[in-house]
Formats: C-alpha cells, sequence, structure tokens
C-alpha cells in the first residue's frame, strides 16, 4: 500500500461535558472513497475539519507534504445582498480557464454567467464541487454533498465523484447519509459515533453487530456486486454502449 495522504491518530475532541471525537484513527489513501457515516451529532463534520486543520484538536494529523485538498462543506448559502456569478465565485479559487473547465466537468457549464444566489440546491452542489476540483486536488473532502439533490440528481452525481477519483486518481473523504447510494461506490466505510463503531467494505460493515445496532437491519441495500450495461452523462441520463 503506498504513504497515505492523510493520517489522523487519536483524535479526540471535548467540549464542556460531550466527547464530540474519541480516540479516532484514520488513514486515506490516494484512489479510495472513504465514507464517514453516522447518527446527527456523532462527529462527522467535526472529524472533517478536524483533518482539513479547520479547528484545534488533540492527536496527531500527517498531511503528506504539499497535499492539495479540496472541500465541499455541508452548508454553503450564498449571500443574496451580494451580486456574485458564477464564474467570478470561481475564479475568487482558481484560474478563470480551470474555473470553466471544472463547470464543464460538472455538467454546468452553461451557468456560467447566473447568480450564485439564484441557483437550486443541485446546481449550487455541482457548482461547489466544481470549486473544489477546479485545484486537481489530491483529497477531496466532501461533506453530504448530495444535500439539495433529488433522488435522480444523487445517482448520476455519485457516479461523478467516483469518475472524479479515477480522472484526478485522488482519495476521496465524504459524509452522507444516503447509505443506498453510497455503499455501491464506496471502498471504506466508517461508521462513527463519537468512536469509530466499525469500519471496512461496505458488505462486511452492513453485518457489523455496531452498524445494526446504530442502523438497523439494511439488508435492503443493494451491496451485491453487479455490473450495469449503461453508463451516466453529468445531467443522469442512461447512455447505453451499444
Ligand atoms: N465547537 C463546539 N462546541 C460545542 N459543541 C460542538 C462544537 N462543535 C460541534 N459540537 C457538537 O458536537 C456534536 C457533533 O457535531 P457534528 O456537526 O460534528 O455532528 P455530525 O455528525 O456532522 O451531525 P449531522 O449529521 O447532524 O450533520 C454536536 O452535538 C454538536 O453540537
Amino acid at each position: 500500500m503506498t504513504e497515505p495522504l492523510i493520517t489522523a491518530r487519536g483524535l479526540s475532541l471535548v467540549a464542556g461535558r460531550l466527547t464530540i471525537l474519541n480516540d479516532i484513527s484514520l488513514a486515506i489513501h490516494r484512489g479510495e472513497i472513504v465514507t464517514v457515516i453516522g447518527p446527527n451529532g456523532s462527529g462527522k463534520t467535526t472529524l472533517l475539519k478536524a483533518l482539513l486543520g479547520l479547528i484545534r484538536i488533540k492527536g496527531e494529523i500527517v498531511r503528506r507534504p504539499g497535499l492539495r485538498i479540496g472541500y465541499v462543506p455541508q452548508q454553503y448559502a450564498p449571500d443574496p445582498s451580494l451580486p456574485m456569478t458564477v464564474h467570478r465565485f470561481l475564479d475568487l479559487f482558481a484560474g478563470h480557464a480551470a474555473g470553466c473547465a471544472a463547470l464543464e466537468r460538472v455538467g454546468i457549464a452553461d451557468a456560467h454567467d447566473r447568480q450564485l444566489a439564484t441557483l437550486s440546491g443541485g446546481e449550487l452542489a455541482r457548482v461547489l464541487l466544481a470549486r473544489a476540483i477546479a485545484a486537481k486536488p489530491d483529497l477531496l473532502v466532501l461533506d453530504e454533498p448530495l444535500s439539495g439533490v433529488d433522488i435522480s440528481g444523487e445517482a448520476a452525481l455519485y457516479h461523478l465523484i467516483a469518475d472524479l477519483r479515477d480522472e484526478l486518481s485522488c482519495g476521496i473523504l465524504l459524509v452522507s447519509h444516503d447509505l443506498h447510494v453510497v455503499m455501491g461506490k464506496t471502498d471504506r466505510v466508517v461508521c462513527l459515533n463519537h468512536h469509530i463503531c466499525c469500519q471496512g467494505a461496505p458488505h462486511a460493515v452492513a453485518q457489523d453487530p455496531a452498524f445494526l445496532e446504530l442502523f438497523g437491519d439494511r439488508s435492503d441495500l443493494k451491496l451485491y456486486p453487479h455490473h450495469h450495461d449503461h453508463a451516466h452523462s453529468p445531467s443522469g441520463a442512461a447512455i447505453h454502449d451499444h
């Protein structure tokens, strides 16, 4: 196995009487998709922010030298009183050409001149993803990237995320509540409830007693390996390979 992009050892955070994170150790490698699942308030966003260096935390975090990270936060509400087009927003974070290319890659090149505050939830999710990939990150950190995306768009966006992993050969760490869609695309699931309850390949985690205690029996999840006879365009339309 190659050297991890990022390694965390013994991360712990206590706020007042609440233990938010307790002795979390985790490593993410290039080319893998790691999904953190867990109930509301279980510390998922806090863990991501700690790994990004946005909050101080007890423990050790080692990032590969020069590591480039792209981040899609859980919540981002553009200020409606602040005029800002999509392309000017992207220009703030990447060069113009890189921003345009990223916008095209996430399938909404036509949103280039629109006002950020007028975008739908799903369009905004794609713009934030474009911002995160524009600088060609080694590690993509996505905190519930599907919020605001409708059910048909969810699968398309997960296909896109998996494709980006291959194109950028980056590692991906994501938080999601959508077990059904997430599990099929994930290499490793980390089940978090302030501490790591269990982790491993999706089919193994889904049978772990700690997972069953948190989420119940999810035998409805399609965790068997299967092959699609079609691909998806960025807009979600099926493309059949005849
Ligand atoms: N700076 C802080 N001070 C005190 N409590 C905090 C702080 N940051 C987070 N918490 C608390 O820690 C807990 C975990 O928060 P976090 O946002 O990490 O959970 P989460 O698993 O991402 O939740 P959700 O699924 O609802 O998004 C929550 O109870 C939150 O209120």
